[in-house]
């Protein structure tokens, strides 16, 4: 496939680069931006698209195996977001693990001293198979168990029980996701030898 424009770095571009830990077929655009590497893990199989910024600044970023970041994806992983296998985030999701206090308490944005802000702190884990659908929010400690899938545009503001399928703002369940996909897993794993 040609592309015009940027490329597609490599596992090993990567771990020269600092990510300790890094699988096989693992693909980062060259245009996407990564801070602190080194608090990044990457499973195999991982691809992040075009223009996405990802932060692991004080906390951690994990991908598992299988995973897709489509272009322009945000995560911030002040305080640690955790991709588990075969999870994806559509195209301008934003997964926060820390975010400003909006109530009025205090101060807002990161150009204010530290000790003057509030911020709102906690993990983000999206569960195995999670897929979460074009420009959707995920806040601090809105875990998406397993097999969930979000709709375009929503809002996820608590944790999501597995295996749903959830939309709105904020994310409510609308019905439950069918397991089939599991099926074509262990496909998947036969077909790899793994
Ligand atoms: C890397 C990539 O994946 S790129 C492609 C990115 N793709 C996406 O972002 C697509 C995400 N998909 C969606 O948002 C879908 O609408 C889904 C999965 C949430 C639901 O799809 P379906 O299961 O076909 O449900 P259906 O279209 O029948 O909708 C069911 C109800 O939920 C509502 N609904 C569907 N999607 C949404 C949404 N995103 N936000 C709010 N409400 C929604 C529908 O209006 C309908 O409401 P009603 O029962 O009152 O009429």
């Amino acid at each position: 496939m040609k592309i015009l424009g940027g490329r597609y770095l490599t596992e090993d571009e990567l771990f020269e680069a600092g990510v300790p830990t890094v699988g096989k077929g693992v693909r980062v655009h060259s245009t996407a931006v990564l801070v602190d590497l080194e608090r990044m893990s990457f499973g195999s199989n991982v691809r992040i698209d075009p223009y996405c910024v990802i932060s692991a600044a004080g906390g951690f970023v994990r991908f598992g195996s299988y995973i897709h970041i489509a272009a322009q994806a945000v995560m911030m992983g002040g305080e640690g977001i955790e991709m588990q296998d075969f999870s994806g985030i559509s195209q301008s999701v934003c997964v926060y693990s820390v975010s400003d206090d909006y109530s009025g308490e205090t101060l807002t944005n990161p150009t204010v001293p530290r000790h003057l802000l509030k911020v709102k702190r906690g993990t983000v884990t999206l569960g195995r198979h999670v897929i979460v659908g074009s420009h959707s929010v995920v806040l601090p400690g809105a875990n998406i168990a397993e097999g969930c899938a979000v709709g375009a545009l929503s809002l996820v503001n608590e944790p999501l029980a597995p295996w749903g399928i959830y939309a709105g703002t904020p994310a409510r369940r609308l019905k439950d996701r069918s397991r089939n996909l599991l099926h074509t897993e262990r496909q998947l794993s036969a077909e790899s030898g793994a």
